[in-house]
């Protein structure tokens, strides 16, 4: 296919983004390519960053209705990475990235301990769980005596006698570091509802028969994102200020495998010398600096040693950046313009934010993006923090943004702490999403429409499609607003839309 076939349909990114406008994901459409390899053998193995691989581009945002740690197993587990959020104390952080990477399995029951002298007064005792478990002191770091089925407790008829009297007496556990393979044999073998994993001495955690039988169901990805402590890698998120650098210690302490810093304006000289203070204490740790939405931005801090970058700025769904300070840039143009920079110095770059549907991620991909970032897509999904509530008979839950007033004055986050004087200004807005069901289902799905895309562009690889890209093989054109409508769904009186 000789590349002057297609010189005169379409545009070459290059030509496209250098003509004044900011272009945002939903004002683009690559022209389909040739196919000549099977959907099934696109790879969409990637870099975080320098030296962190991942099976999946898919990275959790660091926001504290996203990721926590059963989100960042979650995406471990997937392949992709969770960035654990930051506001709140750097202790509670540091206990985030250690429970997460305190187990081999993709969920978190986060256990209540009791003691067998201790009562269950009421089934709030058990927070929602199945089960309780029992050790010799009542807390994680010590015996496993047994455990408490929520359904036996139910059935006593006198609630007041001690868990020593009815509980289940047992101390078989499986290792930390067993995978669900490894329990749902351990299960089958023992005829047992539930294990508990143990390390040293401490209980970690538990899964049960049914976590295993609703996990076996859903599609496979390729392998999980392991580091070589044997652990799942975890990211965590850190702020510009001079307490951060403690933050920071904590966390290296608790084994995190990369350090985001967050920002939404990233070149900074405060960010400049956090990098160069981090690469010097930490030269084993890979440091994703951000937000940058321009060649000079990104530019600056790569001179300065980042080992990823960040991009995008005013273009997350609960982000009002760009109307209160008109600062940022459409976000398929942000992506094109950094990764066109970053690329001639090997640093990959996240594309965070904006992301809607599975077509976003073929766009900012095929633009240069090594991986995305996702707020809104997975704010709605079981793992992630929070609880489902109703509205107007949906079932949903809240997302907010980290610049909102209520993230702000959450109170926790030592970078708004000094600065109780000043007037805040909200760059954010809080509100809810609808329940998505779990990461490990729909986030299969969504790659499996991606490598749909990468087929239809001719691109077997993330490689192979920045290859086109950079050859100019790859074509695209601006959608005018009927152009959007048109690829839209339109013109039905009613309809149901299905994804999978
Ligand atoms: N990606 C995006 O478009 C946006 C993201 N956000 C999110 O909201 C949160 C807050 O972001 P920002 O407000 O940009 O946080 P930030 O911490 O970068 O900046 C807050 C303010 O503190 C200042 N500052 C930072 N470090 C300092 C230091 N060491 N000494 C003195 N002043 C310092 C900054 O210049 C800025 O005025 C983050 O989670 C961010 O990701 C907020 C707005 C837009
Ligand atoms: O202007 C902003 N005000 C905020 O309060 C805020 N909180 C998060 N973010 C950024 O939005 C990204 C998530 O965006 P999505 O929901 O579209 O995935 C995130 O990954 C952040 O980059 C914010 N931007
Ligand atoms: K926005």
């Amino acid at each position: 296919m000789a590349a002057g076939v297609f010189e005169e349909d379409g545009f070459a990114a290059e030509r496209l983004f250098s003509q004044g406008y900011s272009y945002t994901y939903d004002d683009v459409i690559f022209l389909p390519h040739y196919i000549d390899f099977p959907t099934d053998s696109v790879r969409l193995a990637t870099q975080l960053s320098r030296n962190i691989s991942l099976s999946i581009p898919c990275v959790s945002s660091p926001m504290d209705t996203v990721t926590d740690a059963h989100m960042a197993a979650a995406m471990a587990s997937l392949g992709a990475i969770g960035i654990v959020h930051s506001n709140l104390p750097a202790a509670d952080q540091a206990a985030l990235v250690r429970a997460a990477k305190a187990r081999r399995v993709p969920i978190l029951s986060s256990p209540v301990f009791l003691s067998p002298f201790d009562r269950i007064a009421s089934a709030d005792d058990f927070d929602s769980k199945p089960y309780v478990l029992v050790t010799e002191s009542g807390s994680a770091k010590s015996k496993l005596l047994g455990f408490v089925s929520r359904s036996d407790w139910e059935k006593l008829p006198e609630k007041e006698v001690k868990v020593f009297d009815y509980m289940v007496n047992s101390s078989d556990y499986v290792p930390w570091n067993s995978d669900l393979g490894r329990i749902e044999s351990y299960l089958q073998e023992k005829g047992r509802d539930l294990a508990v994993m143990v390390k040293d001495d401490e209980v970690v955690d538990f899964v049960t028969k049914d976590d295993v039988e609703r996990i076996k169901d859903y599609p496979k990805l390729g392998v999980g994102t392991v580091g070589e402590d044997g652990k799942w890698m975890v990211g965590a998120s850190i702020g510009t200020r001079e307490q951060d650098k403690e933050r920071l210690q904590h966390l290296v302490g608790d084994g995190i495998n990369v350090v985001v810093i967050d920002s939404s304006q990233g070149n900074s000289i405060y960010q400049i010398d956090l990098i160069k203070h981090i690469k010097l204490n930490y030269p084993g740790l890979d440091v994703i600096g951000g937000n940058v939405v321009t060649i000079s931005q990104a530019q600056n801090l790569i001179q300065a040693g980042v080992d990823g970058l960040r991009v995008g700025m005013g273009s997350g769904s609960i982000c009002t950046t760009q109307e209160v300070c008109a600062v940022g840039r459409g976000q398929a143009t942000a992506v094109y313009k950094v990764a066109s920079i970053a690329s001639q110095y090997g640093v990959p770059v996240i594309a965070d934010g904006g992301i809607s549907n599975s077509g976003h991620i073929v766009k900012a991909l095929t633009l240069g993006a090594s991986t995305v970032m996702m707020g809104s897509f997975l704010a709605g999904s079981t793992e992630a923090p929070g609880t489902y509530e109703y509205q107007n008979g949906c079932r949903v839950k809240k997302y907010r943004g980290m610049g909102s007033l209520e993230a702000m004055t959450k109170g926790s986050d030592a970078r708004y702490l000094g600065d109780k004087a000043k007037l805040k200004i909200a760059q954010g807005v809080v509100g809810k999403v609808a329940d998505k069901g779990s990461v490990l289902k729909f986030i299969p799905y969504t790659m499996q429409a991606v490598k749909q895309g990468f087929q239809d562009l001719g691109a077997s690889s993330l490689q192979s499609a920045h290859d086109l890209l950079r050859s100019k093989t790859l074509r695209l054109e601006v959608r005018t607003g009927a152009g959007q409508v048109e690829g839209g769904i339109h013109g039905l009186v009613s309809y149901e839309k299905k994804s999978f």
